[in-house]
């Protein structure tokens, strides 16, 4: 994923209301010396499994659905992870391209059992519309074709995702830069990574050159951490829960600076203890400490990419 590292990068160089702590990270850095905090995939036991094509269907539909919870403050990823799941033990063809075309949000909402309006609903609905149609013109109506097409190359399927699926995008311009932060598309590949344990159609040669996925926990993570810091601006909108428009200076930084700082957390620990970590593993640590902390404060904005 070079462009999103070398994008993201250009960011941290240039930014105006986000910096990165390098004490702060080297504090951090220290604490993981002994040992690094490993966490198993799917630790909440949510997630649809049967060690076939159907779970990397599973695994698509989700992703393509893995953004902005936090309007609705009932509402998370385990409902997301855990209504599919149910949703497919109840009907195996839940998710067969010709179906996913047809949903509307009610059905939805019926298929999550969430009795009221999803987030931006309409987008949820009309992304899902948009996987069912592409993987049926290109792919039999498969996401295990996807990924089989992809030689065991997780780069590779960044890229095609994001050049047949136009909501995977996910991307922004910055003081005249295109800046490329692929969340959904780059943990697509690790959530099959992490289900697959790395093989089968989780095998990918090159899982370490996927980076963290930009959300709204992990930053916020960082924050606490004293990784990232503030402008006061900054800080005072999130304090304050206001909204944060999407593409805006303040948001890419937020998301850009996380995707460096991670980066040079996994440079340091290689070169102070010699130890080499996945940015996949790091984010997925620094993911389920946020998610166990009901008190973060995360930035607020509304977006289809995260
Ligand atoms: N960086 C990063 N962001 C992640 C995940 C995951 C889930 N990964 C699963 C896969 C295997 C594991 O066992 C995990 O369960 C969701 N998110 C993001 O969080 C936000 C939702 O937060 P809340 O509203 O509190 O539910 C939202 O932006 C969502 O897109 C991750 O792993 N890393």
């Amino acid at each position: 994923m070079e462009e999103v590292r070398e994008t993201s990068a250009w960011v941290a160089r240039n930014s105006s209301h986000v910096t990165i702590d390098s004490s702060g990270l080297e504090k951090v850095v220290e604490t993981m010396k002994e040992s690094i905090p490993k966490v198993e995939w799917d630790y909440e036991g949510i997630h649809y499994f049967d060690n076939g094509p159907l779970t990397v269907q599973y695994l698509f539909v989700l992703d393509a659905l893995n953004f902005c919870f936090w309007p609705d403050k009932d509402l998370n990823y385990d409902h997301l992870a855990k209504g599919l799941k149910e949703a497919l033990l109840n009907d195996h063809s839940a998710f067969d391209a010709d179906r996913l075309q047809k949903y509307t949000g009610p059905q939805l909402r019926e298929l999550l059992k969430w009795p009221r309006s999803l987030p931006l609903e309409e987008e949820r609905v009309r992304l899902l519309h948009e996987v069912g149609f592409e993987l049926e013109r290109s792919f039999e109506g498969k996401a295990s074709k996807l990924v089989e097409s992809c030689g065991k190359s997780a780069v590779k399927l960044v890229a095609l995702v994001t050049r047949h699926f136009p909501g995977f995008r996910d991307h922004s311009m910055y003081k005249g830069h295109q800046v490329f932060l692929y969340k959904r598309a780059q943990i697509f590949a690790a959530d099959l990574w992490g289900a697959f344990k790395g093989q089968g159609y989780g095998e990918f040669n090159d899982i370490g050159s996927i980076t963290m996925f930009a959300d709204y926990i992990v930053p916020a993570v960082l924050q606490q951490l004293g990784v990232l810091k503030y402008s006061s601006t900054l800080a005072n909108a999130i304090q304050a829960s206001s909204e944060i428009g999407a593409g805006t200076e303040e948001e890419v930084e937020l998301r850009a600076c996380s995707i460096f700082a991670v980066e040079k957390m996994r440079e340091l620990l290689s070169i102070k203890c010699g130890k080499q970590v996945l940015s996949v593993e790091l984010d997925l640590w620094l993911w389920s400490v946020g998610v166990q902390c009901p008190s973060l404060q995360h930035h607020r904005t509304l977006s289809i990419y995260y």
